[in-house]
């Protein structure tokens, strides 16, 4: 056990393991009791500002482009900073956890990035808040190592050939509950970014690389202000050049993709870009425009493709607005994951390589895979697409692109429809991800797909929409109700892996996030609160 020195104001209430007063040095609580005081109580305006937005669409006023920022979005005389050093070039980045043997792996694997992830693939249980940045920090040290339970041993190989680390900090609703500052619970967001930036900022720099952030889920330009603002105390306090620190933003709310030019602006002096979230903006769509019925109902989870309209329409929007401001523009994660059984595998490559081309054809500088046997498959794509010497597209500025809030909007163009089996899919989907996630593991493959935070986002959600919306199941003619549900979940825990009783708990979160009357706004935070 080590013991922590404790700015003023400051508890740790978590367990103190060996070597956590590493990570939670006294520099690090007291930037997080800096920023906590500077930025908390806006933060937590800005999430009933989404409250706010929520009951407008359900009193049937529908998104839209904002008036009051129409000058930004007519400005062409802006642009962000130009790309950072160990940023040119992201044909392909590995996303994953931060756990030591996953670390070694990405790091290991080829890519030219790597979001280094303590959101949607992790659990934000304290070990993981403390591990993560430990295994970073290990890993820049050139000390990380690692042996399996069964003695295979991990270490890194070629360090001049690692992927740039991109660090993605949890959203702005999860509190840290483990460290409070005046005896209030901090932001996750803002723990994760303070603990990454102490232990590794400066050793970042000092390889000629910088702090990089990945920021998700937000849903106006004026959360992207309030990281504007963390990252302008952050450099401050470490005494570096504003503008070392470099963001991409996850576009992947419905409200965001109205304002991708306004958060490319708030971030300007430290904006990497805009990445296409497609699971969480899936996620998004079906929440805010839960309750309005017929037009926004999605069919089943797995006929929405990205060449949907309303996806297609806010890809081309995202590529268009980056490139206009001199961003890069990544694409989002296509879900398959290689797999023992040829077959299976071969369908995997294939749809990773459509979801690749077309990406690469749209104009997007590089892209996510969620495995490292996916690495070289998506590098090829982008490769063959990009012009002799070099290592972007930023120079296709997609002028024939113009995308209107109506098509943003046009979610009842979605072909399919709601049955039973993507009724049960979802159930089962929910369930083994919330177990999984409960247990510590934030993302974990079922029936051959990468599940993680955002996708179970979308099996629960679609769940609640249509009961809420009486849904009748168009290969079996049922009713969608809170009965049926709870009918099906018996039946569907029966075919599950294990013993019914190792679904306890996920079932009780299950029912809090999917059939409760009051929506919850994010599976994690009930399921947080199961979290020692
Ligand atoms: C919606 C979004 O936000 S997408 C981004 C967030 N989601 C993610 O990042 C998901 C990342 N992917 C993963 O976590 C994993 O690939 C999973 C859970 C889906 C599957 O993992 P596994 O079941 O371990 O797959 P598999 O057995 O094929 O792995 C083979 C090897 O690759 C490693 N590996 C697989 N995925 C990753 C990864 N993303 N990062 C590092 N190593 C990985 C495994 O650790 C394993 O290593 P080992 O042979 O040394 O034991
Ligand atoms: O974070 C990515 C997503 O698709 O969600
Ligand atoms: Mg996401």
């Amino acid at each position: 056990m080590s013991t922590l020195k404790l700015p003023d104001g400051v508890e740790v209430t978590g367990p103190v393991k060996d070597r956590y007063e590493e990570i939670l040095s006294p520099k690090a609580l007291e930037l997080i009791a800096k920023l906590h005081r500077k930025l908390n109580a806006r933060r937590l305006e800005l999430l009933a500002a989404r409250e706010e937005r929520v009951k407008k669409v359900a009193a049937g006023e529908d998104l839209d482009f904002l008036p009051e920022t129409k000058n930004i979005r007519e400005d062409d005389s802006w642009k962000v900073a130009p790309l950072a050093p160990g940023l040119e070039d992201r044909r392909v980045e590995m996303t994953g956890p931060t756990d030591r043997k996953m670390t070694i792996n990405a790091l290991n694997s080829g890519a030219k990035a790597w979001l280094a992830d303590q959101e949607d693939a992790n659990t934000p249980m304290w070990g993981n808040v403390v591990q993560g940045p430990m295994n970073l920090m290990d890993a820049l040290d050139g000390t990380i190592d690692f042996t399996s339970p069964e003695g295979k041993e991990y270490k890194l190989v070629e360090p001049e050939k690692q992927p740039t680390i991109i660090v993605r900090p949890r959203g702005w609703h999860l509190p840290e509950k483990h460290i409070l500052v005046d005896g209030e619970e901090t932001s996750g967001s803002l723990v994760d970014f303070a603990l990454y930036l102490t232990a590794c900022g400066q050793k970042q720099i000092d390889r000629g690389k910088g702090p990089y952030f990945y920021c998700p889920k937000m849903e106006s330009h004026l959360e992207a202000r309030l990281w504007n603002d963390a990252f302008v105390i952050g450099q401050d306090f470490l005494g570096i050049p504003q503008g070392t620190i470099r963001a991409t933003c996850l576009i992947e709310t419905f409200p965001a993709a109205f304002e991708m030019e306004e958060i490319l602006y708030e971030l300007r002096d430290h904006s990497s870009g805009l990445n296409a979230g497609r699971w969480d903006y899936l996620f998004s769509v079906i929440k805010t425009y839960r309750t309005r019925g017929a037009d926004f109902i999605v069919p089943d989870r797995n006929t929405v493709t990205m060449t949907v309209p309303f996806m297609r329409a806010y890809t081309e929007l995202l590529v268009r607005t980056c490139h206009k401001r001199g961003a890069s523009a990544i694409g989002g994660m296509a879900a398959f994951i290689p797999s023992k059984d040829e077959a299976v595998n071969k369908n995997a490559f294939e749809k990773l390589n459509a979801d690749k081309s077309r990406e690469a054809n749209d104009g997007f500088d590089g892209s996510w895979v969620a495995h490292p046997g996916m690495v070289q498959a998506c590098d090829e794509v982008f490769s063959a697409k990009f012009a002799e010497g070099k290592t972007n597209q930023l120079d296709n500025l997609r002028e024939d692109v113009e995308v209107t809030a109506a098509q943003l909007l046009d979610v009842k163009s979605t072909p399919g429809e709601v049955t039973e089996a993507g009724l049960r899919a979802n159930i089962d989907i929910a369930l083994q991800y919330l177990r999984s996630w409960l247990a510590g593991r934030g993302a974990v493959g079922i029936h051959n797909l990468m599940e993680d935070a955002a996708t179970a986002e979308i099996s629960r959600s679609q769940i609640w929409q249509q009961i809420k919306n009486e849904v009748t199941t168009a290969d079996t003619g049922k009713l969608i109700t809170k009965e049926l549900v709870l009918e099906l979940i018996d039946e569907v825990i029966a075919e599950l892996p294990g013993e019914a009783s190792d679904y306890d708990d996920a079932k009780e979160t299950f029912l809090e996030v999917a059939v409760a009357d009051d929506y919850a706004n994010f599976l994690t935070l009930p399921a947080y609160e199961r979290m020692p």
